[in-house]
């Protein structure tokens, strides 16, 4: 039997005037990578934000491993900031009046307080990790898509998240720039060895960054086809 790396049964409602959405997503990955996948609207971005802990009222579990994340029935509930989850979100949400260098540290640290040197080091090992070192104190608007993307996931991954979630990492970038990236991703990924889950529309995503996929529809995770006889 294959162990759950990532087990995830998520109910979640969201209502707003026009709509009224209900996610019901069970699943389990024993896989380092997964892809999400499904149409516009199927609950994907939904999925990533409950299991970082972002939604609230989001109900069932979340199991990483040995570590439960969410389990309502039990009462456990981490706050988002607990669950040492790192998010690239589609755009990359940096902060537009940061550096480069602060936007990577600030998941890591207070702001105001002095920066420990040990913090420092580790900045200093994800600039040139990422090859931005030489952007260090370059603000986000003079940054390129793929120097805007590092950026991104060097922050994600500062803190030495237990997981890593990506919102359609590529879908900012042009073609050409895409399929450069997605090959540098897949090698990135491959180095860090955090477990990943992305969303992604892409098939050649799938290809490059996935071992496993789970396919969503209306808020419900399509069964998988059996495989062989
Ligand atoms: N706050 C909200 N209130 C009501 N409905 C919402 C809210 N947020 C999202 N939805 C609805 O939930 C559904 C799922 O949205 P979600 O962003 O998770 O889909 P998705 O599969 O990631 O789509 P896309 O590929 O277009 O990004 C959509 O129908 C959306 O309109």
């Amino acid at each position: 039997m294959t162990t759950a790396l990532l087990d995830v049964d998520l109910h979640v409602a969201l209502r707003s005037d026009e709509r009224d959405f209900q996610l019901h997503a069970r699943f389990t990955t024993p896989s380092m990578r997964t892809a999400l996948l499904g149409p516009s609207g199927a609950g994907k971005s939904t999925v990533l934000l409950a299991v970082a802990g972002l939604v609230p009222g989001a109900k069932g579990h979340v199991r990483l491993g040995d570590t439960t994340l969410l389990d309502t029935a039990a009462g456990i509930d981490l706050p988002a900031r607990e669950r040492r989850i790192g998010f690239v979100f589609q755009d990359y949400a940096l902060f537009p009046h940061m550096t480069v260098e602060r936007n990577i540290l600030f998941g890591m640290h207070r702001l105001g307080a002095a920066v420990p040197p040990a913090t420092m080091a580790r900045i200093g090992e994800l600039l040139r990790q990422f090859d931005l070192d030489k952007l260090a104190r370059a603000y986000p608007r003079h940054l390129s898509g793929g120097q805007k993307q590092r950026v991104a996931l060097a922050r994600a991954l500062a803190p030495n998240p237990r997981l890593l979630l990506l919102d359609e990492p590529l879908s900012a970038l042009d073609t050409t720039l895409r399929t450069r990236l997605r090959a540098e991703l897949a090698e990135m990924l491959e180095r860090v060895r955090v477990p990943t889950l992305l969303v992604t529309h892409d098939p050649h995503d799938v290809e490059a960054l996935a071992q496993s996929t789970i396919e969503l529809d209306n808020g419900r995770v399509v069964p998988a086809e059996p495989t062989g006889a």
